[in-house]
């Protein structure tokens, strides 16, 4: 059985690897449904609607612990009724599995 991304961790990023190309990137896509790639394809981002401010931050609030868990960190912006994740490996400036990866599991939490 092919494991989901869900399923997998996060491995420390100690740099010195290549970022995905986009072509590699967008092979990803297929697994992460809902997320997109910015034009370089060196950003991997999603918008989460909400019903109101607390809920927003409730669910950012979870994705905060989930990248501490997992050491791997996305860039979020939030307010009332909305929350945008966005994801890039900062230390090799593009994306690795570890960006599709955290982004399944914040699906996950979202409840898709
Ligand atoms: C030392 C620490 O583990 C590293 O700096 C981690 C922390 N979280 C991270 N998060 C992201 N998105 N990119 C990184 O390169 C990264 N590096």
């Amino acid at each position: 059985m092919v494991e989901s991304l869900a399923q997998k961790v996060c491995t420390p990023c100690l740099g010195g690897v290549l970022p995905l190309t986009k072509e590699a990137a967008e092979t990803y896509l297929s697994q992460t449904p809902g997320w997109e790639l910015d034009d370089e394809g060196h950003w991997l981002r999603r918008n989460f609607k909400f019903i109101d401010f607390r809920e927003a931050q409730a669910f950012i609030d979870n994705v905060g612990h989930l990248a501490e868990e997992q050491g791997h960190h996305p860039d979020i912006c939030f307010g009332w009724g909305y929350a945008t994740i966005s994801l890039q490996t900062h230390k090799i400036r593009g994306l690795h599995e570890n960006d599709f990866i955290m982004a399944d599991k914040v699906s996950r939490l979202a409840g898709l």
